[in-house]
């Protein structure tokens, strides 16, 4: 299974984005992941599709958006015109939630659902065949900067279970607090697809830190419990 990174910039100096893109191009991300906010599905506001559209025109990252917003059906035209290539909802934001993904995937485009830390797995019971990425947030949203939930380890570890039992490819997804003194911990538990904010944009040399990111990555998911289990079921 891949194990991939993606930088938020929600904690970046949005004048200096060119800039701050291209070292994540040059540490070799794997995506971009854009935190969407609309100060009512959470206490804070940031951007929507016209400035994707302008970080769509300076590079080439796979484009993540993950809506935290009420009624995020509203947006899946515009932020797939504006160059996003998934979407992630919330599922406590959606009445309708198993629409709602059938609707991102009619808009062409990889669907995501994210479960705030108080949310049960249970509500992706009947919906997990149709995600391509779960996201465990690890803190509440709304912030960069936070800290860590640990009593999430856990409930990334259950998903990973839930995923192989079902079969399923999607990435589990971790956002929030994640930091080079726990990278280890989601990797062992479950997690393939680290969302990294603030921790990677404090770096002296964000490069070279991308790359020791993914070698702890790497190196804990071939000493996981879920790695032999993968493996053995020849994926
Ligand atoms: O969705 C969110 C916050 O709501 C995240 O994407 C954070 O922005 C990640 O930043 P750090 O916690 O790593 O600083």
């Amino acid at each position: 299974m891949p194990i991939k990174i993606a930088p938020s910039i929600l904690s970046a100096d949005f004048c200096d984005l060119p800039n701050l893109i291209g070292l994540l191009e040059k540490g070799k991300a794997d995506d971009l992941h854009l935190d969407i906010m609309d100060g009512h599905f959470v206490p804070n506001i940031t951007f929507g599709p016209p400035v994707v559209r302008s970080i769509r025109k300076i590079t080439k990252f796979p484009l993540d958006a993950h809506l935290m917003v009420e009624n995020p059906e509203f947006f899946f035209d515009d932020f797939a015109a504006a160059g996003a290539r998934s979407i992630t909802v919330h599922a406590e934001a959606c009445r309708h939630l198993h629409r709602v993904v059938q609707t991102i995937k009619k808009t062409g485009l990889r669907a995501g659902v994210a479960l705030n830390p108080a949310t049960p797995l249970q509500v992706l019971d009947f919906l997990l065949a149709d995600l391509d990425l779960v996201l465990v947030m690890t803190v509440n949203p709304g912030w960069g900067g936070q800290e860590f939930i640990s009593g999430m380890l856990h409930k990334i570890r259950e998903l990973r279970e839930m995923l192989i039992r079902s079969g399923s490819q999607a990435d589990l997804q971790v956002d929030g607090g994640i930091n080079r003194d726990n990278v280890k911990a989601v990797v062992e538990a479950g997690a393939n697809h680290l969302v990294i904010g603030s921790a990677l944009l404090r770096e002296e040399n964000p490069v070279a830190a991308l790359h020791e990111y993914r070698l702890a990555a790497k190196a804990a998911y071939i000493d996981s419990w879920w790695h032999d289990r993968i493996s053995s079921k020849g994926e």
